[in-house]
């Protein structure tokens, strides 16, 4: 991993934080593994579901189809019966985006599911692309006999053990509803609910084994006296119970389920390359941009760091932000070196993923705001954290290749752009909310380009992935005008424009073209806008820099402490004992 990775941020936020850039949680949904209000079914059981009737129709030998969201479009059929299928489909909806495709948000959520019942944590990857038309057939049905089923296993990639594991590893939370499944669960008007439960845990465990191997087995899949519909006995039977037998381990369960449910939720069509296993990432910057409030010039960013949920937070640590100029005397910190201290701390709930809260850990952001002067700008940054107890201090530096600014040249100025929702509809594009309310989201944007650079052009390309009934994505460029009236701002000049968007995560990319060069500033976030929190900017301090192409051993350095900083940076040491 190396910042700036938009797409492994985002998946990371999803797995780690369970949550949009802009706060909206998805594991909130389901954990701690939770039930629906109303129909009181398992929440995990139809996310874990959904994820292997998607995957289910990949075929093996032609390397078509596979986890890749067609089962939105394919819940008309018999093979996909059942009520809860729509309403995870809603929970999922507003998910996707640019980065996280709508297979990777089911894949997503089968993950979450299952560690928020106690479950193991099933390697995460994205990456999945998705289709938008109905795929072939191949989802198993009860009554199909067994030979049937291995086959359609077969073609979705699985040997019959894996076969036999996928199912007991499916079967181990949620179950059969009479809604869905009369013949198997008959009608009792003494329940307002009637689902009977694989086995008598809510829990993501191996019960569902040991009871089928102990005979005291409630799973309706396997003692049903309708013969035809019992699939569970003829699959978890047709090795011999072998494969039942080497799973009434609980250790052995999870260590399978993880291997074979990773299987599931990669199978993917040919051609399609997922990312790397998203693992956590102990230091993460978020949110790092240069723009304007308040018409002053600010860098803005976060380091995300993580703490034992049973260690308690240092609170004599500071953590400070530190970064070079990108022009003059001090040039890449040849003269100077500025730091600030972090201006916010936010700690999160141990509650924010249920992956998270099983590594034991929760997350602590520190928040940057810093004056820039916009002659000097800004060329890089990096951290450094110091728990005051005599130990060293720790430097988060990007593996040693600094964070870097990129580009002045475009910025994006949310606290001068704003989101509108429009009602009625005079508009071309509507959205309808759950209460059939329609709207229009008109966005204003505003970006500022530098002053002296005379653009050609400047313009936004925007994306938007999450609609209800997902529908196909919203793309649009839209030109921005510059704003003659407002002059120049702190070296920059203003440049406005408008998309209106009807999906739920409208992301942009802001382009300013200048001498056959493309400018482009990325903002993977757009809801707060003008409704941002202002916080007023640190106070920045600097300290002479070394310099950091020099490796001069005049006496004084060693009592600077920034120039082990800086031999970080040459070195990529990430850790340094100060002098
Ligand atoms: C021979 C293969 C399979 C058959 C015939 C089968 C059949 C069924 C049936 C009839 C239900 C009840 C659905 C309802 O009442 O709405 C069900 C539920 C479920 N299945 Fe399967 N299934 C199979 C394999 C799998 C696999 C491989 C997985 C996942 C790895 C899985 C996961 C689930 C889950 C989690 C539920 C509970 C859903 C809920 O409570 O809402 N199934 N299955």
């Amino acid at each position: 991993y190396r910042w700036p990775s938009p797409q492994y941020d985002a998946l990371e936020g999803y797995l780690y934080e369970g949550r949009r850039a802009d706060g909206t949680s998805l594991a909130a949904l389901v954990h701690p593994c939770r039930k629906r209000t109303g129909t009181l079914a398992s929440i995990p059981a139809e996310w874990l579901r959904i994820a292997f009737h998607d995957m289910a129709t990949h075929n093996v030998d032609d390397g078509t189809g596979g986890l890749d969201g067609s089962i939105a479009y394919e819940l008309d059929r018999g093979e996909n019966f059942g009520s809860g299928f729509n309403q995870t489909l809603s929970d999922f909806e507003t998910f996707p985006n640019k980065y996280v495709s709508r297979a990777d948000v089911i894949a997503l959520g089968a993950v979450l599911a299952v560690s928020t019942c106690g479950g193991p944590i099933i390697p995460y990857r994205g990456g999945r692309v998705d289709v938008y038309t109905a795929g072939p057939t191949g989802v198993p049905e009860p009554q199909q006999d067994i030979n049937t089923h291995t086959e359609m296993f077969r073609k979705q990639g699985f040997s019959q053990s894996e076969m036999i594991k996928l199912v007991a590893c499916g079967h181990s939370f949620g179950g059969v509803r009479n809604t869905d499944f009369p013949q198997l669960v008959p009608a009792d008007p003494s329940k307002s609910v009637n689902i009977k439960n694989f086995d008598t845990t809510d829990n993501f465990d191996n019960v569902v084994v040991t009871q089928y191997l102990d005979g005291s087995t409630q799973n309706v899949l396997v003692v049903s006296d309708n013969k035809t519909m019992v699939s569970d006995l003829r699959v978890f039977a047709s090795d011999g119970n072998s494969t039942m037998h080497s799973l009434a381990s609980a250790d052995t369960y999870n260590t399978e389920c993880t291997s074979v449910l990773e299987r599931m939720i990669n199978t993917v069509a040919h051609g399609v390359t997922l990312t790397d296993e998203i693992t956590l990432l102990p230091a993460k910057v978020t949110l790092a941009q240069l723009t304007i409030e308040q018409s002053k010039l600010v860098f803005k960013s976060s380091l995300r760091l993580t703490n034992p949920i049973n260690g308690t937070i240092n609170k004599n640590r500071t953590v400070r932000m530190l970064w070079c100029d990108r022009n003059g005397d001090s040039q890449d910190c040849k003269g100077n070196t500025r730091y600030a201290q972090s201006v916010n701390t936010v700690t999160e709930s141990p509650d924010l993923s249920p992956v998270t809260l099983k590594l034991g850990l929760f997350f602590i952001n520190y928040q940057f705001i810093v004056p820039i002067d916009s002659t000097a700008s800004i060329s890089k940054f990096w951290f450094e954290v110091d728990e005051h107890d005599g130990s060293k201090v720790t430097v988060y530096n990007n593996e040693g290749d600094n964070y870097v600014v990129d580009q002045d040249q475009v910025i994006f100025i949310p606290t001068m752009s704003k989101a509108e929702f429009r009602s009625n509809s005079t508009e071309a594009k509507v959205y309808t909310n759950r209460n059939s309310e329609t709207f229009t989201k008109v966005y204003t944007f505003t970006a500022a380009v530098r002053d002296g650079v005379n653009p050609s052009r400047v313009y936004i390309d925007a994306q938007d992935d999450a609609f209800g009934d997902f529908l196909q994505p919203f793309n649009s460029t839209i030109d921005l005008t510059l704003n003659s009236t407002a002059g120049t701002v702190q070296g920059y000049k203003l440049y406005t424009g408008t998309v209106k968007d009807v999906g739920f995560q409208l992301m942009i990319d802001v382009h300013a073209d200048t001498d056959g060069t493309t400018h482009t500033v990325n903002v993977p976030e757009v809801s707060n806008l003008d409704n941002t929190v202002l916080t007023a900017p640190a106070t920045p301090s600097s300290q002479t820099s070394s310099g950091s192409s020099s490796s001069s051993s005049s006496s004084s350095w060693r009592s600077v402490p920034w120039t082990s900083v800086s031999l970080a940076l040459i070195f990529g040491f990430t850790t340094l004992l100060l002098s």
